[in-house]
């Protein structure tokens, strides 16, 4: 796992904005695997400045949804699948067609759940994965205690998770759905790349648990540990309680220019 510690979430942003489009330069297909959530909005806002600035060309990019809430209205604003329309499919002048992503809406969720794992497998697979991280160590929406061998499927949010994301639901945590589909761990250690981004002082604890506690289900980022090519993306204050920030900090440093995230 690699460990990199940036000054700000812009900063953050561009750092793996820059992978994302040596990805594309190199595979113009590539299959990304997008978050969604306050975290990632710098990702998206540099990549589509480097489009307008033409220096990648994205027309190609296939987008894959990580998460959705259940029994949403089709179309609601804050549907992920909204969100992704809004935050990266059009920003980035791709078409819907571009776009792939589990029905939260479904009558047979446990279907959908399974469809989109086939869906994944058969479009080659995720060429690289963007997480957030929750405030309980959460990828995705796999809450702790997940299985690390987890496929996509349904689950229950924790109050804290709903809590956290009452401010997309005007602050109200009654109109935050309980029940999500989420890529499973296992679906998600499936993608060739993964790139966790993290900002914020509130994101320290879960951070610092998942890079350097042991894996553990009960802290379900921990998992990226078990990935062979992981990268983690922190700001100094998501970074505030690494003990070997330092030593991440020197081995950045020190990296080739070649070789990328
Ligand atoms: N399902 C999403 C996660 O994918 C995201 O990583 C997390 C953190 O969100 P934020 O970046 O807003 O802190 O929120 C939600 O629960």
């Amino acid at each position: 796992m690699e460990v990199v510690i940036v000054e700000d979430a812009a900063a953050g942003g561009e750092v793996v904005a820059q992978s994302i489009a040596a990805l594309l330069r190199a595979a113009p297909s590539a299959l990304l695997g997008v978050a969604t959530g306050s975290t990632p909005g710098p990702v998206y806002r540099a990549l589509t400045a480097k489009v307008e600035a033409g220096e990648v060309d994205v027309s190609s990019a296939r987008i894959a949804q990580l998460d959705e809430y259940v029994g949403l209205p089709t179309g609601h604003p804050e549907s992920y699948r909204s969100v992704v329309l809004r935050e990266v499919v059009e920003p980035l002048g791709l078409g819907r067609d571009s776009f792939m992503g589990p029905d939260g809406s479904a009558a047979d969720v446990r279907a959908a759940c399974l469809a989109y794992d086939r869906a994944l497998a058969a479009a080659g697979g995720v060429d690289l994965q963007l997480l957030g991280i929750g405030t309980d160590g959460h990828i995705g929406f796999n809450e702790p205690c997940s299985s690390l061998a987890s496929r996509t499927r349904i689950k229950t949010l924790t109050e804290q998770t709903r809590v956290d994301n009452a401010r997309f639901f005007g602050g109200d945590i009654e109109q935050v759905p309980r029940h999500v589909i989420t890529q499973g761990i296992g679906t998600i250690l499936e993608a060739r790349h993964l790139v966790l981004l993290a900002t914020g002082e509130n994101k320290a604890d879960a951070v610092a648990l998942a890079v350097e506690g042991p894996v553990a289900s009960v802290v379900p980022a921990s998992a990226l540990q078990l990935h062979p090519h992981a990268t983690v993306v922190v700001d100094e204050a998501a970074a505030s309680k690494l003990k070997l920030a330092d030593y991440f900090r020197a081995t950045y440093a020190a990296k080739p220019d070649w070789q990328g995230l």
